[in-house]
C-alpha cells in the first residue's frame, strides 16, 4: 500500500480513491506492474525510464491546428493547391510537417528509397504500421495517410478492412491509400469508408501492377485508357474517397479527371491541372543522386535540393578526419578530470607497477591541457 501511496502521490486524493477501487486486487501485484491496467493511467508516475529532458516524444508545446478533412474539403473548395509529401521515419516527418505541407503519405515507396527494393511490393503491413507510427511521432499537425501495401486489401472486402483499421489503430493514421479502380479495388474502398476509415484513391501508374503493368510506364496515352482512367476515379469517387492521386498520366488527362470530379486529384507526374501535388520525399531532397540510385528518380521529380551530395561529403569528412586523428580533438572531448584525480589514479597505478598505463593517462592529460 505504501508503495502504491508513492505511486498515487501527483494525483488528487479524490482520483486516487478512484483508482484505488479501480485496482482492486492488482494492489499486491507490484512486481507485474506492467501488465496492471492502471499503469496506463499513471504514466508520469512509472517513467523512470525517461530521460528529464525528453527529445523526440515529450511534452511540447500547444499543438498547431491538424488538418482533417474539413480542412482539405475547404482548401478544394477555395481552389487552393493541396501539398503532399512522403514521409517514413521520425526526422522525415518532422521535416515535412514543419513545412506547413498539407498531407503526409507515409507511402509503400518505402519498399525502394528505405529498404533499397526494386519494387514496391515487398514491403508487408507490419513493415508499414512501423514506419507509420514512426512518422506519426513526428507530425503535429499534417494529415496522415498510410499506403495499404501490396497484398494487403485484395483478398477480400473483409481484408482491406482488417487492414485499413489496423493502420489507424496499430499505425495512428487518419486515413489510408489504395491502389488500383477496378471493381475489387472500389468494394474495397466502399467497405473501408462504410467501416469509418478514409480511403485515398490511386490511379493512373499504379506501381503496385507493375507485375502486368511489365514496368513503371506512363499510363493513359491512348483516348480509350484515359477513359478508362476517368472511369475509374469517378467509380472510386462513387465508393466515397475523399481524394484520388493520379499518377504519370499526360496534363490533359488529369485536367479531364480533375474536372470529372468532385473530389480533390493529387498528381505526381501528371502535370499542373490537378488540385494537389505529390512528390517522394527521397526524390525532392535530391537524397538519391548516386548515379547508382539515379536511375529510380523518374523524370518528373523536380530536385529542391542535393541532399544526398551533402551526406555524402559530410561522412567523406569524418571519415577522413578520423584517419588523421583530427578529430575528435579536444573541442569535442567535453568529459574533464581534475588534475588531483590524474595525480591519484597515476599513483594507484604505479602501485600496481602499471608505469606504461600511467603514463598514458599522464601524456593524454598534458595534452588536452595544451590544446585546450
Ligand atoms: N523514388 C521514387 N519516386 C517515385 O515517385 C516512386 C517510387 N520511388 N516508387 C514507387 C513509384 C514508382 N514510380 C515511378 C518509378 C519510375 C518511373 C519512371 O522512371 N518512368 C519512366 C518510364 C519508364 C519506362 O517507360 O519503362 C519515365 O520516363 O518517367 C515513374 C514512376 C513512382 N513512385
Ligand atoms: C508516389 C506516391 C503517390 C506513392 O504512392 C508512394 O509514395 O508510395
Amino acid at each position: 500500500m505504501s508503495v502504491l501511496r508513492n505511486v498515487m502521490l501527483p494525483w488528487s486524493e479524490k482520483f486516487a480513491s478512484v483508482m484505488l477501487r479501480q485496482v482492486g486486487s492488482f494492489q499486491t501485484s507490484i512486481p507485474h506492474a506492467r501488465c496492471c491496467p492502471w499503469q496506463l493511467m499513471t504514466k508520469q508516475a512509472f517513467a523512470s525510464s525517461q530521460p528529464e529532458n525528453v527529445v523526440y516524444a515529450g511534452p511540447s508545446q500547444a499543438s498547431p491546428k491538424r488538418v482533417t478533412l474539413r480542412t482539405l474539403r475547404t482548401k478544394y473548395a477555395n481552389q487552393e493547391p493541396i501539398s503532399m509529401v512522403t514521409a517514413y521515419d521520425y526526422p522525415s516527418a518532422v521535416h515535412v510537417d514543419e513545412a506547413n505541407v498539407d498531407i503526409l503519405l507515409v507511402g509503400d515507396s518505402a519498399a525502394m528509397v528505405v529498404h533499397g527494393h526494386d519494387t514496391t511490393l515487398p514491403i508487408t503491413l507490419d513493415e508499414m504500421l512501423v514506419h507509420c507510427r514512426a512518422a506519426a511521432r513526428g507530425a503535429r499537425r499534417a494529415f496522415l495517410v498510410g499506403d495499404l501495401p501490396f497484398g494487403s486489401y485484395e483478398v477480400s472486402t473483409a481484408q482491406a478492412v482488417q487492414s485499413a483499421t489496423r493502420m489507424l489503430k496499430e499505425g495512428n493514421m487518419d486515413a489510408v491509400k489504395l491502389e488500383g479502380g477496378s471493381s475489387g479495388r472500389v468494394s474495397a474502398a466502399r467497405a473501408i469508408v462504410e467501416a469509418g476509415v478514409a480511403v485515398m484513391g490511386h490511379v493512373g501508374l499504379t506501381p503496385q501492377s507493375v507485375s502486368v503493368l511489365g514496368g513503371f510506364r506512363p499510363q493513359a496515352q491512348v483516348a480509350d485508357e484515359a477513359l478508362e482512367v476517368m472511369q475509374r476515379a469517378l467509380a472510386l469517387q462513387g465508393a466515397g474517397c475523399f481524394s484520388i492521386v493520379l499518377e504519370c498520366v499526360p496534363a490533359p488527362i488529369a485536367a479531364a479527371v480533375t474536372k470529372a470530379l468532385s473530389i480533390p486529384t493529387i498528381g505526381i507526374g501528371a502535370g499542373p491541372a490537378t488540385s494537389g501535388q505529390v512528390l517522394v520525399y527521397h526524390d525532392l531532397l535530391g537524397m538519391m543522386s548516386h548515379p547508382h540510385h539515379a536511375k529510380v528518380t523518374p523524370k518528373f521529380c523536380k530536385q529542391y535540393a542535393s541532399a544526398g551530395k551533402v551526406i555524402q561529403s559530410a561522412i567523406q569528412q569524418y571519415r577522413d578526419e578520423v584517419a588523421s586523428r583530427t578529430f575528435p580533438g579536444t573541442a569535442f572531448s567535453p568529459y574533464k578530470i581534475p588534475d588531483a584525480e590524474i595525480e591519484s589514479l597515476a599513483r594507484e597505478l604505479r602501485a600496481r607497477g602499471l608505469e606504461d598505463i600511467a603514463k598514458a593517462v599522464e601524456e593524454e592529460a598534458q595534452r588536452q591541457k595544451t590544446h585546450a
